[in-house]
C-alpha cells in the first residue's frame, strides 16, 4: 500500500547568511499494509509532521521513493499530488478544521462537490457516512454547536466521503478528553475493521499509539520499528 524508501529532507532555519540546516529526514524506510493501522509515535521536533506531510505530497522530500498503490509520488508536481490526494488520502486533524459557516452535512459534502459528483450521490453518500459515524440527527448543525468528539466524528466522515483507502491522522485526539479519547479511538478501530480502511496516525500519546497494529519509533529523523503489537 505504502512504501517508503530512503527519505530524506533537510530543512534550512535561521536568517539568511546564518541559515543552519537540519536534516529532518535521515533516510526513511517502511511498509504499510492496506488494513493496517500505524502509529507514528515520537517527540516534538523528531520529524513526524514532515513525514506525514511528503507522504501527503504536501511536501517534496530533497531525494527517496514514495509508493503509493505502486504509484511513485515523490517527484509529482502540485497539480498531480493534488489529484492524488484526492483520491488516496483522507485527512483528520487535532483542531478538526471544520468550516464554521457550513453545517455537518455541508462540511461532509465538500470535497464530494470539489469532485464535481451530482447532488443526489451527494446526499445518498452524506447521509451513509452520518449513519457511519453516529451524527444523522446533527446533520444540520453547525461545528459550534456540537462537542469535540462530534466535531471530530464530522472530520472523519469528511476524510472517508471520496472512498480514499488511507486516512493520514495528526494528533486525532489532541484536543479531546479521555473518555471522548477513547470513543474515537474506538471509531477509528471500527472504520478499519469495517471498511479496510488504513490509518496512518502521528502521536504522542501512548494510549492513542496502543490500538495501532504496529508503533514505529521517530528519534533524530530516524524511524525505528514495526514489530506487530498485539492489543
Ligand atoms: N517549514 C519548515 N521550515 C523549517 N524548519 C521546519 C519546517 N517544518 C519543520 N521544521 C523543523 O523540522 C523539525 C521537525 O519538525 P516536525 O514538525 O516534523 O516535528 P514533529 O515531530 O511533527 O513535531 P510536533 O510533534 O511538535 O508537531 C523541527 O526541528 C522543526 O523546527
Amino acid at each position: 500500500m505504502i512504501t517508503v524508501k530512503s527519505l530524506h529532507h533537510t530543512f534550512s532555519i535561521g536568517k539568511k547568511g546564518h541559515e543552519r540546516k537540519v536534516e529532518v529526514l535521515k533516510g526513511i524506510n517502511f511498509h504499510i499494509q492496506t488494513g493496517e493501522i500505524v502509529a507514528i509515535v515520537g517527540k516534538s521536533g523528531s520529524g513526524k509532521s514532515t513525514l506525514l506531510q511528503t507522504i501527503a505530497g504536501f511536501m517534496k522530500p530533497d531525494s527517496g521513493s514514495i509508493l503509493v498503490n505502486n504509484t511513485e509520488i515523490a517527484g509529482f508536481t502540485e497539480k498531480q499530488s493534488a489529484a492524488f490526494r484526492l483520491d488516496h488520502f483522507g485527512f483528520i486533524f487535532q483542531n478538526f478544521q471544520l468550516l464554521p459557516s457550513q453545517t455537518v452535512f455541508e462540511n461532509i459534502e465538500l470535497p464530494l462537490k470539489l469532485k464535481g459528483v451530482s447532488r443526489a450521490i451527494r446526499e445518498k453518500k452524506v447521509a451513509e457516512l452520518l449513519k457511519k459515524v453516529g451524527l444523522t440527527s446533527v446533520a444540520d448543525h453547525y461545528p459550534n454547536e456540537l462537542s469535540g468528539g462530534q466535531q471530530q466524528r464530522v472530520s472523519i466522515a469528511r476524510a472517508m466521503i471520496t472512498n480514499p483507502p488511507i486516512i493520514l491522522a495528526d494528533e486525532p485526539t489532541g484536543s479531546l478528553d479521555s473518555q471522548t479519547e477513547q470513543e474515537i479511538l474506538s471509531l477509528i478501530r471500527l472504520l478499519n475493521k469495517n471498511e479496510n480502511l488504513t490509518f496512518v496516525i502521528i502521536t504522542h500519546d501512548e494510549e492513542v499509539a496502543s490500538i495501532a497494529d504496529r508503533q514505529f519509533r521517530m528519534t533524530d529523523g530516524v524511524l525505528v520499528g514495526g514489530m506487530l503489537h498485539v492489543i
